[in-house]
């Protein structure tokens, strides 16, 4: 596919659901030449303010596609440099893009090296630089002794910090320990940027904290073995740590992919000393993410040595599942994301224990959501609260992305709710085509991407000429 339409006139989007905060509107959304948002109108002022439309005014009728604010995905590991036959800046926004994904935010391991410097962050720029089809932010990476690179990388513009608790999987990226979290707190207290962390703690069972002592004599071909090794004590122990530091520091602290259900009650009680305390902060600056895998799959289901479904915290019961629900429905969980952590299929060996972990599913983000939650009877506007406009505030970019309203980018999706469509190897883009949802049958299928206004995805296929941007701060790198 060849270039895409220039973008040298206004447009008016057109749709007869328009998904705002507030609810669908018969209407469309006026973007200027600048690719940024207008207006939102309805149908009966379009009528009124552009009779007969103007000239010079391009006009995309989605008719009874649904218009909403483009994926903010804050939780991708790109992987590139260093693990770039894992994934890489290319194929990642060209599935995003695919996803309705307007901005992905890249998390700092996986790729060598982590983005734990700002020189890091500079090579991590230079290899992203290329080609990016859809917007591109950063995090930070915290690693044991690395508290004198974080103002230089807030400077630089990484959205946050993300840390490990417990072993990351790669010898790169060490993970922090209650010295380290002193630190870091101290440093960071007071900022308004996000502290993230991989919120899993091992179980010391006195002389030994081995993740799976009782393991050893189970099959590791079987699901239940991993879910036994990774208990949602792990989960609990860890956020019950974090909320220490939460009242004694001031700092965001976001915890990421959610497993186990209990970690939310945890937290809520963090937040609500903040409160009363006077924070000032969004969400008493004490937020939750959960993801796609959790909410989609359980663990009754998943077959002897399909370690595509391998991740950790992992996935666990239907209880489990159906407790995240009730969450997601009383809005105690923040926002939900991929947590694309890919590899190549040699490292997902059909061995439980030691196949990688992490689920590859950026790309399928908006329709894994929609698929369970229109069952459930939720609104396109809860979609975006939780898709668009959570993963956005996470990460500080809500003056400019995850929703419909005017002054913020045009990043949009035409989608449509009704048509499904089965996932198979053909139609994905990221690089490593495995995937735990493969030949599932899923509800929404993206129609067409635009980024800033422009068209990037469009009846299944990429435009050749990358529209992304990276959002850091260009002149504090050199
Ligand atoms: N290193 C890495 O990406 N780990 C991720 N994979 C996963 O399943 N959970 C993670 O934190
Ligand atoms: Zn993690
Ligand atoms: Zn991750």
């Amino acid at each position: 596919r060849g270039l895409q339409p220039d973008k040298s006139e206004n447009q008016l989007f057109l749709s007869k659901r328009v998904v705002t905060d507030s609810g669908e509107i018969d209407g469309g959304v006026l973007v200027n030449k600048n690719g940024i948002i207008e207006g939102i109108f309805t149908r009966d002022t379009i009528d009124k303010l552009f009779n007969g439309y103007d000239k010079n005014l391009q006009v995309i009728d989605g008719g009874d596609w649904a218009l909403m604010a483009g994926v903010v995905d804050s939780h991708v590991h790109v992987n590139e440099p260093g693990r770039t036959s894992w994934e890489g800046f290319v194929t990642a926004t060209r599935a995003g893009a695919a996803g309705g994904i307007t901005t992905i935010v890249d998390m700092p391991l996986n790729s060598v090296p982590p983005t734990t410097s700002l020189e890091n962050l500079k090579t991590k720029i230079s290899a992203a630089k290329e080609e990016v089809y859809v917007d591109v932010a950063f995090w930070g990476g915290l690693v044991p002794g690395n508290e004198e690179e974080l103002q230089k990388l807030i400077k630089a513009g990484v959205v946050g910090f993300k840390g490990f608790l417990i072993d990351s999987g790669v010898s790169e990226f060490p993970n922090v320990d209650g010295d380290d979290l002193d630190k870091i707190f101290t440093t960071l207290n007071g900022s308004d940027i996000a502290v993230a962390f991989h919120a899993e703690l091992p179980i010391s069972d006195g002389n030994n904290s081995s993740l799976c002592e009782k393991c050893e004599n189970l099959d590791p071909i079987l699901y239940s073995t991993y879910l036994s090794s990774r208990p949602p004590q792990m989960e609990i122990d860890a956020a019950t740590l974090l909320a220490k530091y939460i009242t004694k520091y001031d700092v965001h602290v976001h915890v990421v992919h959610v497993s186990a259900a209990g970690v939310i009650p945890i937290l809520e009680k963090a937040r609500e000393f903040r409160i009363q305390n006077g924070s000032k902060r969004w969400r008493g600056g004490v937020t939750a993410e959960t993801c796609h895998h959790y909410l989609t799959l359980s663990s009754e289901q998943i077959p002897p040595g399909r370690t595509e479904y391998k991740c950790s915290p992992p996935i666990r019961d239907i209880n489990n599942k159906l407790r995240l629900w009730d969450y997601i429905k009383q809005r105690r969980i923040d926002l939900i994301a991929s947590d694309h952590s890919p590899s190549v299929a040699g490292l997902k060996s059909p061995d439980f224990m030691t196949a990688w972990g992490g689920v590859s599913s950026v790309q399928f983000g908006l329709s894994l959501f929609w698929t369970e939650a229109k069952a459930r009877g939720y609104s396109l506007s809860t979609v975006s609260h939780f898709l668009s406009s959570g993963p956005a505030r996470l990460a500080g970019l809500h003056d400019k992305k995850g929703a419909l309203k005017p002054g913020l980018d045009a990043d949009l999706v035409f989608f449509d709710p009704d048509a499904s469509f089965v996932v198979t190897p053909d139609k994905i883009f990221y690089k490593n085509k495995l995937s735990p949802y493969m030949y599932k049958v899923l509800t929404g299928k993206v129609m067409q991407t635009y980024v800033r206004g422009r068209l990037v995805f469009t009846d299944g296929q990429v435009y050749d000429n990358p529209q992304g941007k990276l959002l850091i701060n260009e002149e504090e790198l050199y």
